[in-house]
């Protein structure tokens, strides 16, 4: 499991937490989505869960240890804008190549062109750098990817694309997976569980055909979420 174990994260120069009280446990082969307001700290638990930051206090786990710090990271962050997350200078095939070989089946499902790999980010669209990202991260190794607004810049037809090849990879290799976004539709389609952030409690159900206008209402607590303590 991924646990993430009441965390408080408040940026250096910031006055108040964005992350308060905040814990979240995301079992293998589950997709939990994450849904709230703009500004509510959604971005920064993912950062804080994938270890790119260190909680002020509380801690992240997985499989019951604290994160590894060192080689491929089990636990993969894609962001909305992919080119802040590759290197410039590189050309796509040595992007691709960071995080592994990245498996032919993958490369297929995604749409990457053999012709992009001599080609620089700036020579490719958005959409063409959130493929080469979305490739890197996915490796058998990736026990768990967290995917923060990763296609609200992509249009509906390749977005249906993108995550049809992130949930057959889920199904082959059990991968957790945390879906961060705004479209309570897309949560739906996605998601085993929808929770509310930062409260933390069940949003909605995901069965097919479950009424998300009662929201709250009707919906099992989830005991795997724990409340947050103190609002943001
Ligand atoms: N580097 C930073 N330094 C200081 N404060 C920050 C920094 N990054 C984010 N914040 C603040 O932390 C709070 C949470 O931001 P965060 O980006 O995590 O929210 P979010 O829920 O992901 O928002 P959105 O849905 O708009 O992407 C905000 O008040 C934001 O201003």
């Amino acid at each position: 499991m991924l646990d993430a174990w009441n965390i408080h994260y408040r940026y250096p120069k910031s006055e108040r937490e964005s992350v308060s009280g905040v814990s979240l446990h995301v079992r293998h082969g589950e997709t939990v989505g994450i849904f709230g307001p703009s500004g509510c700290g959604k971005s920064t638990f993912a950062r804080l869960l994938a270890g790119f930051l260190v909680p002020d206090s509380g801690r992240v786990t997985l499989g019951g240890d604290p994160l590894p710090q060192k080689g491929r990271l089990s636990v993969q962050l894609l962001f909305q804008h992919p080119e802040l997350t590759v290197n410039p200078r590189w050309r796509a095939g040595k992007i691709l190549a960071e995080g592994g070989d990245p498996l032919p089946e993958i490369l297929d499902a995604l749409g990457i062109l053999p012709s992009w790999h001599r080609r620089y980010p700036h020579e490719l669209s958005g959409g063409e750098i959130q493929r080469l990202a979305i490739a890197r991260a996915l490796h058998p190794g990736t026990q768990f990817l967290i995917a923060d607004e990763m296609s609200a810049m992509i249009d509906a037809i390749t977005q249906a694309a993108l995550w049809h090849a992130v949930k057959n990879h889920q199904e082959r290799h059990q991968m957790g997976l945390v879906v961060i976004s705004h479209d309570l539709g897309l949560l739906s389609k996605l998601c085993d569980r929808i929770i509310d952030f930062p409260e933390g409690v069940a949003l909605a159900c995901c069965d097919e055909g479950a009424d998300y206008g009662g929201r709250r209402e009707g919906c099992e607590s989830v005991p795997s979420v724990a409340r947050v303590a103190k609002p943001l």
